[in-house]
């Protein structure tokens, strides 16, 4: 898919770029966000030929990430690599770096023993987790990284430095968003993770976490699978493209006889309550399709997240709600219904934004605090 260009370079969103700044004497680095769901890595290479090959294609997804020619921005290295495992397949991840010998790409922690110690940036839960494991099977630290600042760290370096990275998804069009950098702040962060966080941002380093759900990407995925028996997530996305929530959801029309209620400013095809038709009638489980049940649900969330999230945007006065987490998967349906939940809840005052790099934001901002915390001193082979 053609998304832009930059710098003459044709931008693609599942291709690797390679940074201007790359130099030949830089080294690998290595980042991790091991979330509720997912773990993420983010990594970087000197060598063009060191990129994809055909077992990492198989375990991971690939993204871009183009670092903006014509700023100052530091960047590690030149290319970064992106890639995700289920958090219960972990060894698969563990067996990954291994092959890749990435867990040389980290830094070294001078330890009180006076043996110095590998160590590589690592948030999200599972970086106190799975700490242990980590050391046993890869002889590593991880070095923790708040996982709220390095939402906020990887969002905002994808807003400042990477184009085309925000975009609005409006009656199945994407538009891609033209980022002020000087009029950024403040806005509203969404990661749609397994829960949800809300995080009005006022800068670099300057957040606060305002709000969240436990009703996000893990309650859809983990309800989905008891309901419908998918395997996988993306089977359970795939069905709800087929399916009709007015099979389940009771709307305004199914209570009101068919007509509006126009004076609280329902139409009768709003939904009055998801899964609302189940109750009356005789129906089983194995009666409803798989595909409208996925459907029905996947809306609830979306709608919930938007409207929670436009609430939180109404308390700070803020007018920017960007989107991420690996919930959205650039879903289009998923995308609209979070769009027109904050349309219809703002009368058209405040706009959804998605970003590209979704659920990467945390693993970026770990990446990114190699610099912040005197990357250079500690520079590895
Ligand atoms: N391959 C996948 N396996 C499991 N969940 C997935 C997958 N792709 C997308 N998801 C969705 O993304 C959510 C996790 O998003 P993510 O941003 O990685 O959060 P976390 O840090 O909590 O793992 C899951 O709960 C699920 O809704
Ligand atoms: C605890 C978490 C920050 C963990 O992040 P995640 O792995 O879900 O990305 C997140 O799940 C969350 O914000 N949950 C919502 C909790 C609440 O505010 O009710």
């Amino acid at each position: 898919m053609e998304v832009g260009m930059q710098g003459g370079r044709l931008v693609e969103p599942d291709s690797e770029i390679v940074s201007p700044t790359l130099s030949a004497d830089e080294v690998s680095h290595l980042a991790v966000d091991i979330g509720g769901s997912l773990i993420k890595l983010v990594y970087s290479s000197i060598n063009h030929n060191s990129g994809i090959d055909d077992k990492e294609k198989k375990y991971s997804k690939e993204c871009s990430v183009v670092p903006n020619g014509s700023s100052n921005y530091p960047v590690i290295c030149g290319r970064l690599h992106f890639a995700k495992f289920e958090t219960n397949k972990i060894n698969d991840c563990v067996e990954f770096i291994l092959s890749k010998q990435l867990h040389h790409g980290g830094s070294w922690h001078h330890e009180t023993s006076g043996n110095d110690k590998k160590a590589i940036k690592a948030t999200g839960g599972g970086a106190y987790k799975f700490a242990d494991l980590f050391k046993e099977k890869l002889g590593v630290s991880l070095d923790k990284v708040d996982e709220m600042d390095c939402l906020v760290a990887g969002s905002n370096f994808l807003l400042k430095e990477v184009h085309p990275e925000a975009f609005t998804y409006i009656d199945g069009r994407e538009e891609y968003v033209q980022i002020d950098i000087n009029d950024l702040y403040p806005y509203l962060l969404v990661n749609i993770g397994s829960g949800v966080s809300m995080i009005k941002v006022d800068g670099d380093g300057k957040f606060e976490r305002v709000s969240g759900t436990s009703v996000g990407g893990g309650t859809f995925w983990g309800l989905g699978k008891l309901l419908t028996k998918c395997k996988s997530f993306d089977e359970l996305l795939e069905l709800s493209h087929k399916g009709n929530n007015r099979v389940i959801d009771m709307l305004v029309g199914d209570i009101y006889g068919g007509t509006d209620y126009t004076k609280i400013g329902l139409s009768s095809t709003n939904i009055a309550s998801s899964f609302g038709k189940a109750i009356s009638e005789n129906k089983e489980l194995e009666d409803y399709g798989p595909e409208d049940i996925s459907r029905s649900l996947l809306r609830m969330i979306s709608n919930n997240i938007g409207q929670i999230s436009y609430l939180n945007a109404l308390r700070f006065g803020l007018k920017r709600i960007f989107f991420g987490g690996f919930f959205i998967r650039g879903h289009a349906y998923t995308m609209d219904t979070i769009s027109v939940a904050v349309n219809f809840w703002s009368k058209g005052e405040a706009k959804a934004m998605f970003l590209r790099h979704e659920g990467f934001l945390g693993a970026l901002g770990a990446f990114r605090s190699y610099e912040s915390h005197g990357f250079d001193a500690n520079m590895t082979h």
